[in-house]
């Protein structure tokens, strides 16, 4: 797969479909590091025909691509490199025959899990990063991807502090609508908090589904604890199974961070007495005394459904976009 078919050229990147490009990807994520010393420096599937132009089986890095660092949308001093995703460094990407903008996030092949890439490869919704294609490059993972040019929610909040309530509404309400969609397949996100989810200038997406896990079951049984301390749900601590409850409690916790400027637990007890939260989160959740004191009800209320200790009662991502805080009176009403 990709190796010097398609496209009709001489490189090894080709057009393909989704199969095309999760064979490649398995085949190059079970190969042994000596098999991989003997890949072709260049190969890989390439799914959005539209906006990546792959040229006589090329699609090269300065030529038919260019990579660059990020300029921040704010004005915070970024390195211009995205910050690392569960297990890479994210790029702008601009294609120079297409002008196409891009994420191009770069995944050394040790780290490389086909987990990364077959959710997003699988699963298509608006709210949900596309992933347009996959390449390797001297022993590295490129994954082209939608782009969040406004950057992430943890970039605007440590940039421009605490959000305003009709922006945080905004933003749940197309993150809600991605879990519903990701839920409605027994796919779990697993990392949901305020630097996956990034700004476009109508929509806001999920990123990093490093962590994601498809469920088969009811019940999905951890053999590592996997996600972000302050954003993790009671039942995940407790590592005693967990389903897709779990990303509307971080969902929680993210809108805690939105309104606060700071993620739940961390005010009432510092990172430097607190090494970790697990206990915390095990004996206090749900932190509501970390909701911000000009919370409307209507979003305190949003907050107890989404950050329900128990899972079984905790209201799913349907039930909570129906919600009266999602759905505001406008001001002349
Ligand atoms: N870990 C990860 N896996 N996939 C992504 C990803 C896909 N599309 C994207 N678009 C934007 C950004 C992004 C994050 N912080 C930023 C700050 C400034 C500008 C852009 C960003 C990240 C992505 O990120």
């Amino acid at each position: 797969a990709g190796g010097g078919g398609g496209g009709g050229g001489v490189g090894g990147v080709k057009y393909g479909k989704v199969s095309d490009l999760l064979d490649f990807v398995n085949l190059v994520s079970d190969m042994s590091p000596a098999e991989r010393q003997h890949l072709p420096e260049e190969m890989g599937v390439v799914l959005n025909k539209k906006e990546m132009a792959v040229k006589s089986g090329h699609y090269r890095i300065n030529r038919e691509v260019v990579l660059f660092p990020w300029t921040l949308t704010y004005k915070n001093p970024g390195c211009g490199l995205v910050p690392k995703g569960s297990f890479g460094k994210v790029h702008l990407a601009q294609d120079t025959k297409t002008r196409k903008r891009m994420a191009c996030k770069l995944i050394p092949l040790e780290n490389f899990r086909v987990a990364d890439v077959e959710i997003q490869a699988k699963f298509r919704h608006e709210n949900v990063a596309e992933l347009y294609g996959a390449l390797l490059w001297d022993q590295k993972l490129h994954l082209f991807m939608e782009a969040g040019e406004g950057g992430s929610v943890l970039e605007k909040v440590d940039s421009c502090g605490p959000m305003r309530e009709f922006e945080i509404i905004w933003v749940t309400q197309q993150v809600l609508r991605g879990l519903e969609y990701l839920h409605s397949h027994n796919v779990i996100h697993h990392d949901i908090k305020p630097s996956n989810i990034v700004l476009m200038s109508d929509k806001a997406v999920l990123v990093d589904f490093g962590l994601t896990v498809q469920m088969t079951e009811e019940t999905y049984i951890p053999r590592d604890l996997r996600g972000t301390e302050m954003y993790m749900s009671p039942e995940v601590v407790l590592c005693r199974g967990h389903d897709t409850k779990i990303d509307l409690y971080s969902l929680g916790a993210t809108i805690i961070h939105m309104q606060t400027g700071s993620p739940p637990w961390v005010t009432r007890f510092p990172r430097t007495a607190y090494p970790s939260y697990l206990y915390i989160i095990h004996k206090l959740a749900p932190p509501l005394e970390d909701v911000a004191e000009d919370c409307s009800p209507a979003v305190r209320s949003f907050l107890a459904r989404a950050m329900e200790p128990n899972p079984a009662l905790r209201a799913s991502a349907t039930e909570l976009l129906a919600h009266e805080a999602l759905h505001p009176p406008r001001e002349d009403q």
